[in-house]
């Protein structure tokens, strides 16, 4: 399966915009209750999520998700009781360690948020975790802790969680919010460079972010007429029965590189306009 591309918050206390949300076209919505909402509104917040997923549909797309406030309080954990059954995944802000995730209820698959230097230090730990579906970075909150404005310095951090995900065997790693939403030439050059780093897909703050994002990741012509010839000729040389594959130009291309090819292939399928 071919990991999610667009991943859109909506403010947990804007339950009017979660329907806008869920028709987007992100492939994943998550409904925030962390710091997307003030303090007096997190109550609200957490009933408008648990009424919005009691009504929708079963297996309906996109898929839901809710970010809990800090399970490490007694609010984050009310949160995940009340949308732990009902979400079909669990956003966990801040996680710091793997120790943190050990016996949390419920059965939901968990999304490890690492946004602090003790969580970057951790990500192999956390990646690991038996409960842990997938990690990504939270980069605001990154940047203020470490006082970061560079993204080329940011690349490191990202670097260190893209391996530890890989090792853990978990899906690629999203990257985090572009926080300027009328900033979509930033926006495409930073998911380009993303990409570069194997980090696969993106959140977004704002429906207009999306279809940046989604041609940000949409392999470019060449790459995919690269694709084309690789998978054309793996399937040419298991037709005649041959088991090395050679490209017309006389280069050879082993199993792992016709499987990426042919994960390009579907990629450009999928993010055709
Ligand atoms: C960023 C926003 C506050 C902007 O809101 P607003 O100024 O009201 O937007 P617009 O007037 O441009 O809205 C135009 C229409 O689009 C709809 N809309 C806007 N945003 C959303 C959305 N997120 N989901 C669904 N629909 C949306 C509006 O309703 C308008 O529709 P219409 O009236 O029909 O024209 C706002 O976009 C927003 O609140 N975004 C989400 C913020 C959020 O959730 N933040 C938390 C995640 S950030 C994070 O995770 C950081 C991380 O933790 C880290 O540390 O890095
Ligand atoms: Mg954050």
């Amino acid at each position: 399966m071919i990991a999610p591309v667009t991943w859109l918050y909506v403010p947990g206390d804007r339950p009017e915009r979660f329907a806008k949300a869920a028709a987007s076209g992100a492939d994943v919505v998550i409904i925030d209750l962390e710091d997307a909402v003030a303090p007096a509104g997190k109550d609200a917040a957490r009933a408008n999520a648990v009424a919005y997923l009691r009504g929708r549909e079963a297996a309906a797309e996109p898929r839901i998700h809710v970010r809990v406030n800090d399970v490490a309080t007694d609010r984050g954990r009310a949160d995940l009781a009340a949308v732990g059954e009902l979400a079909d995944a669990v956003r966990l802000p801040k996680v710091e360690s793997a120790a943190a995730l050990d016996g949390l209820p419920g059965a939901a698959p968990l999304y490890a948020l690492l946004e602090s230097a003790a969580g970057i230090v951790e990500a192999r730990a956390v990646a690991a975790h038996p409960r842990v579906a997938g990690v990504a970075l939270g980069e605001q909150d990154l940047a203020a802790e470490l006082s970061i404005t560079d993204e080329s310095a940011v690349n490191h951090l990202r670097l260190q969680v893209v391996l530890a995900a890989a090792a853990a065997g978990l899906p690629p790693v999203p990257m985090s919010v572009h926080p300027d939403v009328k900033d979509e030439d930033g926006l495409l050059a930073s998911c380009r460079a993303g990409r570069a780093l194997g980090l696969f897909g993106r959140t977004a703050i704002h429906p207009r972010q999306l279809p940046v994002i989604r041609r940000a990741f949409r392999p470019g012509e060449e790459e995919r007429a690269r694709a084309a010839e690789i998978v054309q000729a793996a399937e040419a040389a298991e037709r005649a029965g041959a088991g090395a594959v050679a490209l017309p130009d006389g280069r050879f291309v082993d199993a792992p590189i016709v499987a990426k090819a042919r994960r390009v292939l579907d990629l450009a399928r999928r993010l055709a306009d």
